[in-house]
């Protein structure tokens, strides 16, 4: 059978789109625009493989609307993006992890896109995995685009993906009917489809936290994890194993790929914010994602795509994966002094 390229894909999909399983309506502007989002990740891909021989990596010297410090390769990753789907026309307007304000993009464009231009950036001098993560909404009314438009919950997206560069680049996409992998040819430059309809096992041994923050979690969370760590002798009767990426895009994947836990709850290291990572531009996205591969996405106390946006640059706390995990955390912030039955 001879390869299905990402355009092929998307137009097979397109015309079957009144199949009684789709969620969202593929329509010609949303193909092309995950097109656009497709041909800016390869951009961002060919960039990071130069790295140093394009004198690329290390700090920009500037920091983006959250405080944070930029690197040369955030900023690059945003033009990329920000430029290929200006160019485009299906947007209607643009929202960036790394932009203060929102961009309008086309009056006639029919959606609005959000993304993380590139998530992980702390492992990019390191030569490790990173990734860009995108979420689309569909335009709710014609009259000229405010930055309310976006604040929709993720429940709300029309298809959400994110592209990882690792040893090889990948990208994995729904649109509401699953989630599906594409791989990077280098030597075609086209995405081909590689694996179809993830399933994400509902119980895992393997969990993702930064455990250098254990001392500011509340209590539910210390929970959870003594009672991983006590292993088989405690009451959860079986070893867990832990992985740390540092980069969203990486744990999400492993966890779509053999199942797992990842999570990032709020803590009290800084009181004032709700969690570290950004509702709009990673949580509903990889949220999508999850719940389409069967797992569960929660803020340990409400389900993700269910909270409403109230900010472009809000944060959310995290904890996503195996579904039967989830349950578990979610169960122990809400009824902490019960037991979880499964
Ligand atoms: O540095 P920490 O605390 O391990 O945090 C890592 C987390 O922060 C992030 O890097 C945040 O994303 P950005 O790199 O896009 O800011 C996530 O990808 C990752 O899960
Ligand atoms: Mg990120
Ligand atoms: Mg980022």
């Amino acid at each position: 059978m001879s390869a299905i390229t990402l355009n092929q894909y998307l137009l097979t999909r397109q015309a079957n789109s009144h199949s009684p399983r789709r969620i969202n309506h593929l329509s010609v502007d949303l193909t092309q625009l995950i097109l656009q989002t497709a041909i800016a990740c390869k951009g961002i891909s060919a960039a990071l493989h130069k790295g140093a021989l394009a004198g690329i990596l290390g700090s920009a010297n500037t920091d983006n609307v959250q405080g944070e410090t930029q690197k040369k390769l955030d900023i690059i990753s945003n033009v990329l993006m920000v430029d290929t789907l200006l160019g485009g026309g299906q947007a209607a307007a643009i929202a960036s992890e790394e932009m203060d304000e929102m961009i309008v993009a086309s009056d006639s464009g029919r959606y609005l896109i959000l993304f993380d231009p590139l998530d992980g950036s702390s492992n990019i001098d390191v030569n490790m995995s990173v990734g860009t993560i995108f979420s689309i909404l569909e335009r709710p009314n014609s009259n000229a685009v405010t930055t309310e438009d976006f604040f929709q919950a993720g429940q709300h997206q029309v298809a959400a993906g994110y592209a990882l560069y690792g040893p090889s680049t990948l990208l994995v996409l729904t649109l509401g009917d699953g989630v599906d992998v594409f791989t990077l040819d280098r030597d075609l430059g086209e995405f081909i489809l590689t694996s179809e309809k993830l399933t994400i096992p509902e119980d895992t041994q393997e969990f993702a936290i930064n455990m250098s923050n254990q001392r500011h979690w509340e209590p539910p969370m210390q929970r959870y994890i003594s009672e991983c760590l006590e292993g088989k002798t405690g009451v959860r009767g079986k070893d867990f194993n832990m992985r740390w990426v540092a980069s969203m895009v990486g744990d999400v994947h492993r966890i779509l790929i053999r199942g797992g836990i990842f999570m990032y709850p709020y803590d009290l290291k800084d009181p004032k914010k709700a969690g570290k990572l950004r509702l709009m531009y990673e949580a509903n996205p990889m949220s999508f994602l999850i719940e389409q591969a069967g797992g569960a996405s929660t803020t340990g106390r409400q389900r993700i795509m269910d909270v409403n946006p109230d900010g472009l640059h809000q944060r959310v706390p995290v904890v996503l994966g195996s579904r039967n995990e989830v349950l578990r955390v979610t169960h122990y912030h809400l009824s902490p002094n019960s037991e979880f039955q499964e």
